[in-house]
């Protein structure tokens, strides 16, 4: 099983989304900043960590927003997404193609990595619900 931790981050309404870079797994496909638990560290840690190597932001997160699996053949992966807030920092974009910031009724319109779909699809009920 591959670890993940990714970030739902909200700011004026509006979440961050990352389009993965052309070369590599699950190229220009979009995603929710994040990246692979190492050795040794938390989730938490690992979320943190990424969000600064990945885009110069510092991060206070609130709580598990949502964990889920998704399996491709034999390979599992496990990624736990948690809400958060920037803290400090201003915005880079340092590995991805692209950064965007949408509503949630927007999240259709754009490609996510297939262990993405239930979260986007949780996302956009919450803001149905609240109508
Ligand atoms: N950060 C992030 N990764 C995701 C999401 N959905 C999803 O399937 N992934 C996958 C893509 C990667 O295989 C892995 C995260 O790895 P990573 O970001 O640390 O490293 P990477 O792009 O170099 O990944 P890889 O090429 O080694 O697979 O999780 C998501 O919403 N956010």
């Amino acid at each position: 099983m591959l670890y993940v931790a990714a970030a739902i981050i909200r700011q004026n309404n509006k979440i961050l989304i990352c389009q993965r870079a052309s070369a590599g797994t699950l190229p220009l496909l979009w995603e929710f900043p994040g990246g692979k638990l190492e050795p040794g560290e938390t989730m938490e840690e690992c979320i943190r960590r990424e969000c600064r190597e990945e885009l110069d932001i510092d991060l206070s997160v609130m709580g598990v927003f949502a964990k889920t699996r998704h399996f491709k053949g034999s390979k599992g992966i496990e990624i736990t997404f948690f809400d958060s807030k920037i803290i400090s920092g201003d915005l880079r974009k340092k590995v991805h193609h692209d950064l965007k910031w949408v509503q949630p009724e927007e999240l259709d319109n754009y490609r996510f990595c297939p262990a993405d779909e239930e979260v986007v699809r949780r996302l956009r009920q919450n803001c149905e619900e609240r109508g």
